[in-house]
This record gives C-alpha cells, sequence and structure tokens, in this order.
C-alpha cells in the first residue's frame, strides 16, 4: 500500500478579475517532497492561483486544501512565498529584514537570527547583511527574496518565478536548496518559463493554458503521451508511408532516416502498421519511439485550439 503523503490541493479554482476570466476550474495537487514545476504562457494564470494558495487572494470559487484541510490562517504561516512582484522593504538591511519576517513567523530572537545567518550563508549573500536591500544587484536580491521565503523553516514552498534574472551559479545554488527542502518533506511549488531548468529539476510539471490545467505529469509520463512519433531508418519513405493514410512525414531526411508522425485520430496500432509497410519495402535498421522535450511538449500544449476559440469557429 501507498504510504499516505500530504498534499496542497486546488481544486477547480475560478477567479475573474472584471471581464477577465483568470482561473477557469484549476485543478492539480503538489505533493509533499516533490517538486512541481507550474508552466504556462504569460497571462495563463500562474500567478493568481498562487496569490490564492497563500491567501493574498481570494478564489471566487473552489479550494485550496493542505493535508486535507482548507489552508487557513495558520496553515498559511507555515508557507514560504516569494511573489512575483518580489516584497521586500527597500530600505531596510538584509539582516534586520530577515530577522523581522523570521519573527513575524513566530520565531523567538535567537532562532530568527540563527536562521537568518544560516540562509544568507547558504544563498551567498552573507557578506551583505548590512547593506540594505535596495543596494543589492537584482540576482542578490532575489537571493534575499528567498532567503525571505525560507526562513521560518516553511512546510510548504510557494515560488512564483524564483529564477527570473539568476545568474548560473545561483540558478545552481538555488536548485540545490530546492531539492533539499523536497527532500525533507516539503511540497515546492514554482512556476518559470525556463523548460529546461524546469525539465531538470521538477518531479512533476503542470501546463496551464487560459486559466486552467491542461497537461499534468512526470515529466517521462508527459513526454509519453504527446504526439507519437517515431524515427525510421529503412527503404525511402515515398516507398512505403503512403501506405499508411493516418501516418505523414514530420521531419525531413537525414543521412536516410525520417521521422514519422501519427495524424489526429489515427489507430493504436499505428505504429505496428508503420513498421510492417517499411518492412514490405525494405530492410528497417532503427525503428524507434521519439520522445518530445518538454518544450516541444508545451508548443504543442499551449498553441492548441481552446474550447472557445473552437466553439467560436463552428
Ligand atoms: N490585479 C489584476 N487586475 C486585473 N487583471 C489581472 C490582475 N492580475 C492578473 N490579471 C489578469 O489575469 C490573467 C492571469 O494573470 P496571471 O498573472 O495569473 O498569469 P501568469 O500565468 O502568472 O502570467 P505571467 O507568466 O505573465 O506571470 C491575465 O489575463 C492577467 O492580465
Amino acid at each position: 500500500m501507498d504510504r499516505w503523503v500530504a498534499t496542497l490541493a486546488f481544486d477547480a479554482l475560478t477567479k475573474a478579475y472584471g471581464d477577465v476570466q483568470a482561473l477557469r476550474g484549476m485543478t492539480f495537487d503538489v505533493r509533499a517532497g516533490e517538486i512541481f514545476g507550474f508552466v504556462g504562457s504569460n497571462g495563463a494564470g500562474k500567478s493568481t492561483t498562487m496569490r490564492i494558495a497563500v491567501g493574498v487572494l481570494a478564489a471566487d470559487s473552489g479550494t485550496v486544501t493542505w493535508d486535507g484541510r482548507p489552508v487557513d490562517h495558520a496553515v498559511r504561516r507555515r508557507i514560504g512565498y516569494m511573489p512575483e512582484e518580489r516584497g521586500l522593504y527597500p530600505r531596510m538591511k538584509v539582516g534586520e529584514q530577515l530577522v523581522y519576517l523570521a519573527r513575524l513567523h513566530g520565531l523567538d530572537p535567537a532562532a530568527a537570527r540563527a536562521s537568518m545567518e544560516h540562509w544568507t550563508e547558504v544563498l551567498g549573500v552573507a557578506g551583505r547583511r548590512d547593506d540594505e536591500v535596495l543596494k543589492l544587484s537584482l540576482g542578490n536580491q532575489q537571493r534575499v527574496q528567498l532567503a525571505a521565503a525560507l526562513v521560518h523553516h516553511p512546510e510548504i514552498l510557494v515560488l512564483d518565478e524564483p529564477f527570473s534574472g539568476l545568474d548560473p551559479v545561483a540558478v545552481d545554488v538555488m536548485s540545490t536548496v530546492l531539492r533539499e527542502q523536497a527532500a525533507g518533506g516539503v511540497p515546492v511549488i514554482f512556476s518559470s518559463h525556463q523548460l529546461e531548468l524546469v525539465e531538470r529539476l521538477s518531479d512533476r510539471v503542470g501546463i496551464v493554458r487560459a486559466g486552467s490545467m491542461v497537461a499534468v505529469g512526470g515529466i517521462d509520463e508527459l513526454r509519453s503521451t504527446g504526439d507519437r512519433r517515431w524515427v525510421v531508418d529503412g527503404p525511402p519513405a515515398a516507398d512505403w508511408l503512403p501506405a499508411v493514410p493516418t501516418a505523414r512525414l514530420s521531419d525531413g531526411v537525414d543521412a536516410g532516416r525520417v521521422v514519422v508522425e501519427a495524424v489526429t485520430g489515427a489507430p493504436a496500432d499505428v505504429d505496428q502498421q508503420l513498421l510492417r509497410a517499411a518492412l514490405a519495402a525494405g530492410p528497417v535498421r532503427e525503428f524507434a519511439v521519439v520522445r518530445p522535450t518538454l518544450t516541444e511538449l508545451y508548443r504543442h500544449v499551449v498553441t492548441a485550439e481552446t474550447p472557445e476559440q473552437a466553439g467560436a469557429r463552428a
């Protein structure tokens, strides 16, 4: 039997800003101990979802629960949040600010100080503790921002584009910290437009479009449910591909190899049909599934027509 794992569950969230319907039934969950990458185009609804989770915004309908209970004030105090618009006091010193935030979340003065020292050290900004935040470079401000999300030992981490604008070393530092947090049992949800990074770091990924989740799962799971494509190294495609009308050429010929793809509505055994057709035309040296990258999947999913668009054309 599976071990019980606490989840941060988003269930059927809706939210409108005036005429703009930002969320339309946003549903997914993030398990304790996993890193969940939240991706989608500008305006898809990621920040809105995260703001609702941490309570800075109320949903019109739907719920967010943690371990089966509604996320109330007590749970929110145990969330570490990095808002997209950031939120540090620019004129306050880095160290003072982090101690203040830790105290606000209930740590005693000694624990708050120790936690501030720990996180500024780990995140490489210990030398800037006595500087005002506004004197730091944007990347260093971001490191402090992450320290602010972590300083009260949160049980849940919600990070809105934590990697934007970071140099590669800072990306590595931040990635390591997120992995360690997840390994310690914290559910980590982060949004990003850096898909290679999302692919590398996330245990599961959610792709959001127009206010709802359109694909969610482990990277391997998602990659194996995307487009159905195969690389074939065999006789010239013109000799056998026309025999399978539910498939077409996807990529051009490269040293005798072609990539073919199933068209929408192709039967489940189209791969077998392709293989038989190719073998009937001559020897086949290679026949293998081509798995899309997260970037390819993303393009496919976010550029697909929405039901509303399809309805408008009908
Ligand atoms: N305070 C607001 N007032 C009015 N509309 C808003 C507000 N905040 C967000 N929106 C709208 O809601 C929709 C969802 O925005 P949201 O910021 O959640 O998207 P996002 O996925 O985080 O985008 P990005 O990747 O650009 O940060 C967009 O159409 C946006 O213009």
